[in-house]
C-alpha cells in the first residue's frame, strides 16, 4: 500500500498537539495504544500457534520509544509470549517508566539492566523474535553508549532472529534512513506509530513487512497533518501496509 509520511519535527509537533490543552491526551494514554500495537503486530507476525517457541527480548530505550516497548512487553505476556526486558539506561526523569517496570514485574516478566547478561537471548533457540524499542522519532546520531555496542550485537544476529522495531529502526535517521559507517539494523517489521516517517521509504523491499499502528487520530486531525487516516480493519490495531 502506498503510504504518506511525516518528518522527524512535524511527528513531534503532531505528539505535542495531541497531548496539549485542546486534545487532551496523556502520554500514557496513547503510550498503552502504541504498546498495545506493538504487541498485535508481533502477534499477527509470528503467531503462538505456529511458532511453538514463545521466548521475545525487547530491549528499551531510556525515552518514550522505550516505553512503548515496556507497554508491549506487558501486552505479548497478556498474550501468552514469554517477553524479557533488557532495560539498560532507566531514566528518573518521568516516574510513570517506573510504574510500568512494576507492572512488568506484576505479571512476572523479567526486566534485565545494565550490569545483567542478556546477549544469550539473541542466540536463544526460544526465542521467537527481537523487539527494538530503542530510539524512536528523537533520535539523534551519532549514537552514544553503550546503544552502539546493543545494536552491534542486533545487528550481528538480524539475519537469523527477525527484529521488529518500534516507530523507527533504531540507529537510522528519522528522515533519512540509514546512516553511512555505522551499523545498520534491517529490521523483518517495523511498526510505524500514527503515520509512518521518511525513512520507512527505505526499507528494504521482500525484507520488512511494514505495519501501522497507534490509532488515535481522528481523519480531520490526519488531513491536518497532510496524510488520509488508516483504514484500519475492524477492530485491529495495526494495519499492514
Ligand atoms: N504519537 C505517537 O506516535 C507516539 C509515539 N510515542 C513513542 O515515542 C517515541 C518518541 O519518544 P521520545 O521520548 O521523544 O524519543 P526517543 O524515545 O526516540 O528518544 C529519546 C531518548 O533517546 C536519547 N537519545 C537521542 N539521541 C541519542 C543518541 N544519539 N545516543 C544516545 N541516546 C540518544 C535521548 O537522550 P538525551 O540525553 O538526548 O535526552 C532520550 O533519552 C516515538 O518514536 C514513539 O515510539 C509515544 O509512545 C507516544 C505517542
Ligand atoms: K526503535
Amino acid at each position: 500500500m502506498a503510504f504518506k509520511t511525516i518528518s522527524a519535527q512535524l511527528a513531534a509537533k503532531l505528539d505535542q498537539e495531541l497531548m496539549g490543552p485542546e486534545i487532551g491526551f496523556t502520554l500514557q494514554q496513547l503510550m498503552e495504544l502504541a504498546g498495545l500495537s506493538v504487541a498485535q503486530a508481533v502477534q499477527k507476525q509470528y503467531p503462538i500457534s505456529i511458532y511453538q517457541k514463545r521466548q521475545i527480548l525487547v530491549v528499551a530505550g531510556p525515552g518514550n520509544n522505550g516505553g512503548d516497548g515496556l507497554v508491549c512487553a506487558r501486552h505479548l505476556a497478556l498474550f501468552g509470549y514469554q517477553p524479557v526486558v533488557y532495560y539498560p539506561k532507566r531514566s528518573s526523569k518521568i516516574e510513570f517508566y517506573s510504574q510500568l517496570v512494576r507492572q512488568l514485574d506484576f505479571f512476572g516478566v523479567p526486566v534485565l539492566g545494565s550490569d545483567d547478561k542478556w546477549t544469550h537471548y539473541l542466540t536463544s533457540p526460544e526465542t521467537v523474535c527481537i523487539v527494538d524499542a530503542i530510539f524512536g522519532f528523537s533520535f539523534k546520531p551519532p549514537m552514544r553508549e553503550p546503544f552502539g555496542s546493543i545494536v552491534s550485537e542486533l545487528v550481528k544476529v538480524q539475519n537469523a532472529v527477525p527484529i521488529v522495531s518500534v516507530d523507527i529502526p533504531t540507529g537510522w535517521d528519522v528522515d533519512g534512513g540509514p546512516v553511512a559507517g555505522t551499523d545498520s539494523l534491517a529490521p523483518s517489521v517495523l511498526v510505524s506509530l500514527t503515520v509512518p516517517k521518511p525513512c520507512a521509504n527505505k526499507l528494504q523491499a521482500g525484507r520488512t513487512t511494514h505495519f501501522v499502528g497507534g490509532r488515535f487520530v481522528s481523519a480531520s486531525f490526519a488531513k491536518k497533518f497532510g496524510f488520509e487516516p488508516f483504514p484500519y480493519p475492524f477492530t485491529d490495531q495495526v494495519l499492514k501496509l
